[in-house]
C-alpha cells in the first residue's frame, strides 16, 4: 500500500489538517493516510497545551467516517521527542511491504533543512508538500537534494492554524466550521483551551 503519514501536534486538529490530508491522498494516489500526533514536537518552543491523550482523541473524532484515514498512536506510545527519522525507521521496520510518504504544509517544507538527520530522512522517504497561506516556498530556496524529495501538491487554501484557534477558544469565540463538529463538541465538553 501507499501510505501517507500526516504528522502533527494537532493542538487541536482543524479543517486545514483534514483538507491537507485529503488533497495529498488524491493527488498522490495514496491508499491510506495515517494521522500521527506527536508526543513532544521537535521544533516548538512550548509544550502542547492539551495532553497527548486529548490530541489523539480529537484526531480520532475528526477522521471518523473517512474510509481511508486512520489514527496512529505510534509516537505517543513511544514517548519523548518525536523525531521523524526515528518514526520512519520504525514504520519501515514494522511495515516493510508498504511505501510511505510524509505529508507536510509549506511552513514545514521551508523548515526541512533543520529537521534532525534530514540527510538520512530524505533518502528514506518522499514528502508531499502542500501550499499554505503565508508560507510561499520556492523549490530553488531549498538545497537541491532536499527539493528532490518533495512532491509539491495543491489544496484549497485555508488560513487557519492551531495557534489562532487556541487564541479564539480562550476568548470564547465561535469555532463552528473551523473545527470538525465532533472536535468542537469534545473541546467544549472537556473544557480544553479555556483561559
Ligand atoms: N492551514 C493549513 N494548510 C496546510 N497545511 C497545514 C495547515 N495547518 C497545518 N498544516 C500542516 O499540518 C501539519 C501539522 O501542523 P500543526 O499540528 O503544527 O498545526 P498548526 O496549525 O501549524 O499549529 P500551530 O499553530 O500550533 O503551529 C504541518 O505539516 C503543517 O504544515
Ligand atoms: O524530525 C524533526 O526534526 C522534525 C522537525 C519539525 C517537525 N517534524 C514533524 O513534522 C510534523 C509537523 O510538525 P508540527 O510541529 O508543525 O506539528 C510532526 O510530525 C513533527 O514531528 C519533525
Amino acid at each position: 500500500m501507499r501510505i501517507g503519514i500526516m504528522g502533527g501536534t494537532f493542538d487541536p486538529v482543524h479543517i486545514g489538517h483534514l483538507l491537507a490530508a485529503e488533497s495529498a491522498r488524491e493527488s498522490a494516489g495514496l491508499d491510506e493516510v495515517w494521522f500521527m500526533p506527536t508526543c513532544v514536537p521537535p521544533h516548538k518552543r512550548s509544550a502542547p497545551a492539551a495532553d497527548a491523550r486529548h490530541r489523539l482523541r480529537m484526531v480520532e473524532l475528526a477522521i471518523q467516517g473517512h474510509p481511508d484515514f486512520r489514527a496512529c498512536p505510534l509516537e505517543i506510545e513511544k514517548g519523548g521527542t518525536s523525531y521523524t527519522y526515528e518514526t520512519v525507521r520504525l514504520l519501515k521496520e514494522r511495515h516493510p511491504e508498504d511505501e510511505f510518504y510524509y505529508i507536510i504544509g509549506a511552513d514545514m517544507v521551508q523548515y526541512l533543512p533543520n529537521w534532525a538527520k534530514i540527510g538520512e530522512l530524505a533518502q528514506q522517504i518522499r514528502f508531499i508538500g502542500l501550499r499554505r497561506p503565508g508560507y510561499e516556498w520556492n523549490p530553488g530556496e531549498l538545497p537541491e537534494w532536499i527539493a528532490r524529495a518533495v512532491i509539491p501538491a495543491d489544496m484549497p487554501q485555508i488560513g487557519v492554524s492551531s495557534t489562532e484557534i487556541r487564541r479564539m477558544l480562550a476568548q470564547g469565540r465561535s469555532l463552528r466550521y473551523v473545527l470538525p463538529e465532533a472536535v468542537r463538541l469534545y473541546v467544549k465538553e472537556q473544557g480544553l483551551y479555556a483561559s
